[in-house]
């Protein structure tokens, strides 16, 4: 199975969320699009176990910008067509870059990207204030393009009645929620992985 980590926004949470995922499945990890450094693919190595395989990037962009902007930098112009889901017999945890409608190109979205190359999203929801509406407005444009949702993994600060709110309106499940960590290490990705675990198949 091929899962898309996607979020609400970029910096919440899915390169960590990524890792807690390749831990609990014992799944591959591949970031297609990565812009600026340093790379999620070696974040996520650094997290893991020595089982996952790390792919790498279809695109490595020099800029820490939207993947758009980036790749017009470069001097490259993205296509879906230059996304090649790398072949595993395991499951694969697909991390996306910044939210859902995020451009690669003048045409496409992260979201487009999603659906070619995944069979269920998960969401990420870092719990600001301001998170309740980006949460929602990215389950709509998950729903309007037809992608399945295995549920959400809300991360940051607990917030019980934005979580029950965005559970109401979304009718998504909480797979995990992870707390503000001091520390980010393997013992972390193990611990939230063994969680993860218990809720997957509810
Ligand atoms: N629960 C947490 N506790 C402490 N720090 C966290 C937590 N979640 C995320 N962070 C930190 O916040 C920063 C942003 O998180 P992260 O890189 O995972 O975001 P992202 O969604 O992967 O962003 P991008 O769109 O760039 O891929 C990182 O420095 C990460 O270590
Ligand atoms: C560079 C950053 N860390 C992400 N990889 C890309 C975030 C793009 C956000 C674009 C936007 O929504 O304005
Ligand atoms: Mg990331």
């Amino acid at each position: 199975m091929n899962y898309f980590v996607t979020a609400i926004d970029t910096d919440s949470g899915k390169t960590m969320v990524s890792a807690i995922l390749c831990e609990a499945l014992q799944a591959d990890y591949w970031k297609p699009v990565q812009a600026g450094l340093p790379r999620d693919a070696d974040t996520v190595q650094k997290l893991v176990g020595n089982n996952t395989i790390i792919f790498p990037e279809a695109y490595v962009l020099k800029t820490p910008a939207s993947p758009h902007a980036a790749a017009a930098l470069d001097g490259i112009t993205m296509k879906l067509s230059g996304f090649i889901v790398p072949p595993t017999k395991n499951d694969l945890v697909i991390e996306g870059a910044g939210g859902c409608l995020v451009p690669l190109n003048d045409t496409d979205f992260v979201i487009d990207l999603a659906a070619k190359v995944a069979d269920v999203v998960i969401l990420v929801a870092d719990l600001y204030l301001g998170s309740i509406n980006h949460t929602l407005l990215t389950v709509e444009a998950l729903r309007k393009r037809n992608l399945r949702v295995k549920g959400i993994i809300f991360n940051g600060q607990p917030n019980r009645e934005s979580e029950r709110i965005i559970l109401h309106h979304s009718g998504l499940r909480c797979l995990l929620r992870i707390a503000r960590e001091e520390t980010i290490d393997q013992n972390t990705v193990k611990r939230y992985a063994d969680l993860l675990k218990e809720n997957w198949n509810e």
